[in-house]
């Protein structure tokens, strides 16, 4: 079976061999403080939050092909225990992006050409861990390279506020803190290059579904430790904090049983649910550490990777 999966995925990697295939890196994220607050009229909530990436990331290939009449043809891969991602292309964000850029840069697609994309996921989904995100801001500085355009039209970050109140920051990356919804930089932090394990229990969180159950029942955080989240300079400086993590754990009890297992494990220093969840980090005092909590973590059946923190943003590697 796997030698199966080897020689499938070889077939995909071999399309974007040659010239004029892109190879773009989608790091994960994680929330070090998310305060959510009060509902918009929209049903989306002003939220404060600092989030910082990850050296986890998921794998974007890209190329344009003759028209197959397909405005974009989307193939997808998981990766390293993940089950094979459950969402019909059409309603990919990878596809919506590349949909909708292409309208702010009045290409026609589907015809003359179809941008063809690989996406290999190393991300687990509904984890808050803004995979999808990600994959999005990669995708729209993908299709931009290949368009000829530069990455730094602004019409990639209208479009990428649009798709989703994450996207925008994996266009900026490192570590930084937003308001508004979740799109709008109040500043950058110095990144930390800390080692973490992420670990997930069964089953995700909707994130949609998190914000609903915190209207329920909203647990503000104190200005006092708003205050020192949102005036710190440095990653290592931002206290943890996240106030969804109560309506999260309702929803899927098991985020907590890997928090208080996390909290317990030598060498962790703190472990907080990132963004809506399901997936917990904990950072740790040393990569012997880390790599220790996640082989424990793996054999209680839970995902568990270890990473680090870092300055990492969605990314063009290169031109294959
Ligand atoms: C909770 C956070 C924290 O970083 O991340 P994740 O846990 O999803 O990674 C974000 O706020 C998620 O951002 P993102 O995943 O981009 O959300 P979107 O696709 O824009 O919205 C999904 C749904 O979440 C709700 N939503 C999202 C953002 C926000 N500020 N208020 C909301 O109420 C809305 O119901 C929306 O329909
Ligand atoms: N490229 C993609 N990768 C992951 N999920 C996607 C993608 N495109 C659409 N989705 C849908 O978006 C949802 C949220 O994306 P996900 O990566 O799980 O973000 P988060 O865990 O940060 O909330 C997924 O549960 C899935 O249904």
């Amino acid at each position: 079976m796997l030698d199966i999966a080897r020689v499938a995925q070889d077939v995909e990697a071999r399309e974007f061999a040659g010239m004029g295939s892109l190879k773009l890196v989608a790091p994960a994220k994680v929330n070090l403080y998310l305060n959510v607050k009060g509902v918009r009229d929209d049903g989306y909530h002003e939220v404060s939050t600092t989030m910082h990436a990850l050296m986890l990331h998921d794998v974007l290939r890209m190329k344009i092909i003759p028209g197959t009449g397909e405005a974009v043809k989307l193939t997808t891969r998981s990766f390293e225990g993940l089950a094979p991602l459950d969402v019909d292309p059409q309603d990919n964000i990878v596809v919506k992006a590349i949909l909708k850029l292409a309208e702010a840069f009045g290409r026609t697609l589907g015809e003359e050409e179809t941008m063809r994309v690989h996406l290999e996921k190393r991300i687990p989904v509904q984890a808050g861990l803004g995979g999808g995100s990600s994959d999005a801001a990669a995708a729209l500085l993908g299709s931009a390279v290949l368009w000829g355009e530069s990455v730094l039209d602004p019409r990639i970050k209208e479009v990428a506020a649009q798709l989703g109140a994450d996207v925008v920051f994996f266009l900026q990356g490192g570590c930084a803190l937003y308001d508004g919804i979740g799109e709008n930089l109040v500043r950058t932090l110095k990144p930390m290059n800390d080692f973490l394990v992420l670990v997930k229990p069964e089953g995700g969180v909707s994130t949609a579904e998190s914000y609903k159950k915190l209207d329920e029942d909203p647990q503000p955080i104190t200005t006092k430790d708003a205050e020192a989240a949102e005036s710190a300079e440095y990653a290592m400086s931002v206290p943890l904090l996240n106030n969804m993590a109560k309506a999260s754990e309702q929803l899927n009890p098991g985020i907590r049983t890997v928090r208080e297992w996390l909290q317990e494990q030598p060498g962790v220093c703190n472990a907080m649910m990132s963004g809506s969840g399901a997936a917990v980090f904990a950072v740790c005092d040393s990569f012997a550490s880390a790599a220790k909590v996640a082989t424990d973590a793996q054999a209680k059946g839970w995902w568990a990777r270890t990473t680090t923190f870092g300055p990492f943003k969605a990314t063009l590697t290169t031109n294959c």
